[in-house]
C-alpha cells in the first residue's frame, strides 16, 4: 500500500482520554445544558463520551447508554470524580425489548430526556463481495435498526410526556470518498433518510432530529482498522488531519441544543471536507484505482 504509511499506534492511545475531555476549552456557556436531560447511546465509546463530557460539563444530567457495563462504570466514574451528573444504563440497541427497558427505566430513575444523541454504532472493514449474511445483517441491525428502535422510543415517551425533544443521530460520510464499509454506508444513508422524513412527521411533536457525518475522528473504535490504514487517515480530507472527538461533541451540543432550535432534518459533516474531497480506504485500496 504505497500511500499508506506504517506507524502503528495501540487502540487505547486513539482519542482524548478522560482527563483531556474534562479540560478541554469549549466556546459555550457553562450552563448552556442546565435543567436537561441527555441520554447518550454509546455514551462510553469515543465521541458518545466526549459528548457526555461536554454536556456534563455544561450542566446536562447525563445517561450513558451501551452494552458493557463495565465500560459504562469506567466513563461515569470519572465524570462522577469531575462533580458531573451522571447515570448508566445496560443496552443493546438491536433489541426493541432491551431499549423499552432503557427508557422506562429512564423514566423512573431520571424523570425523562431532553435530548437523545445516538452514537452506538459501527462496523468492520470488508469488501463488500466478502460479506456473509451475518455479517451484513450485523452492521444493519446496529445501526440503521437499533437507531430506529432508540428515535421511536424517545418519541413516543416525548408524545405521552407532552415534552418537546431533540435526536442527534451520528452516522457516516455516505456521498463521497468512504470505502471498504458498503454495509455501514447503506445503514447511515437509511439512518439519513428516516431522519429527514422524521423531521417533517415528528415536527408536530416539536421533536427536532438531525444527523452528523463524522470523518475521521480518533477514537478506541478504530482498532478494527488496520495500522496501515490509520496511518493514512490524516490525509484523507483537505485539511490534512484527523478529527477530534470534541469536535463532533461541540456539533452535538449546537444541533441537540437550544443554539439549533430552528434546524432540522440537517446533515452536519464534522469531517475537515471529506464529503468533497479525498479518499478513506479501510480496506487495501485496489489496484484498479492507483493511478
Ligand atoms: C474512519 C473510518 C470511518 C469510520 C470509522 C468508525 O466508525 S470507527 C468507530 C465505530 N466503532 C466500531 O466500529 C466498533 C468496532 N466494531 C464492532 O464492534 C463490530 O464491527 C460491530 C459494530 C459489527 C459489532 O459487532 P458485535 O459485537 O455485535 O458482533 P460480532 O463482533 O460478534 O460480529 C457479528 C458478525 O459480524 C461479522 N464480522 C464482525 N467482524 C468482522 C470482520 N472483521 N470481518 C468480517 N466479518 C466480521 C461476522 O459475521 C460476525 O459473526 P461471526 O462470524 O463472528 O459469528
Ligand atoms: N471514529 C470515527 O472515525 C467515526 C465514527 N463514526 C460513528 O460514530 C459513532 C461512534 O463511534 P466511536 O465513538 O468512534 O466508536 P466507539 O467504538 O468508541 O463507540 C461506539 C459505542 O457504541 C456502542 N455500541 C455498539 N453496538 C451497540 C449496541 N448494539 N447497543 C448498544 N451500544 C452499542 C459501544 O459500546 P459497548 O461496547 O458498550 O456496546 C461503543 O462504546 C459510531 O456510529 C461510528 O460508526 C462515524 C464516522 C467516523
Amino acid at each position: 500500500m504505497a500511500e499508506q504509511e506504517s506507524g502503528a499506534r495501540e487502540p487505547a492511545e486513539f482519542g482524548l482520554d478522560d482527563a483531556a475531555l474534562a479540560a478541554h476549552p469549549t466556546v459555550y456557556a457553562a450552563d448552556a445544558f442546565a435543567g436537561r436531560t441527555v441520554l447518550v447511546s454509546g455514551g462510553a465509546g469515543g465521541i458518545g463520551r466526549a459528548a457526555a463530557w461536554l454536556l456534563g460539563r455544561l450542566g446536562a444530567r447525563v445517561v450513558l447508554a451501551g452494552r458493557n457495563a463495565e465500560k459504562l462504570e469506567g466513563a461515569r466514574t470519572a465524570m462522577a470524580a469531575h462533580g458531573l451528573y451522571v447515570r448508566t444504563a445496560v443496552v443493546d440497541i438491536r433489541e426493541p425489548e432491551s431499549v423499552a427497558a432503557l427508557f422506562a427505566r429512564v423514566a423512573a430513575e431520571a424523570g425523562g430526556i431532553d435530548m437523545l444523541i445516538n452514537s452506538a454504532g459501527g462496523q468492520f472493514p470488508q469488501a463488500a463481495i466478502d460479506f456473509s449474511a451475518k455479517g451484513w445483517n450485523t452492521v444493519i441491525n446496529t445501526n440503521l435498526n437499533g437507531t430506529w428502535h432508540m428515535m421511536q422510543a424517545a418519541a413516543r415517551a416525548w408524545r405521552d410526556a407532552g415534552r418537546a425533544g431533540s435526536i442527534v443521530n451520528i452516522v457516516v460520510v455516505t456521498t463521497h470518498g468512504l470505502h471498504g464499509v458498503a454495509h455501514t454506508i447503506a445503514a447511515r444513508a437509511g439512518v439519513i433518510g428516516l431522519s429527514q422524513a422524521l423531521a417533517v412527521e415528528w415536527a408536530p411533536l416539536d421533536i427536532r432530529i438531525n444527523c452528523i457525518a463524522p470523518g475521521v475522528i480518533e477514537t478506541p473504535g478504530w482498532r478494527v482498522y488496520d495500522p496501515k490504514a490509520v496511518a493514512a487517515y490524516p490525509r484523507s480530507n483537505p485539511m490534512m488531519r484527523n478529527g477530534s472527538t470534541w469536535e463532533v461533541a461541540e456539533a452535538c451540543a449546537y444541533l441537540g441544543g437550544p443554539a439549533g432550535g430552528f434546524v432540522t432534518g440537517e446533515v452536519l459533516h464534522v469531517a475537515g471536507g471529506s464529503q468533497l474531497w479525498g479518499e478513506t480506504w479501510t480496506i487495501e485500496k485496489p489496484d484498479y484505482f492507483r493511478v
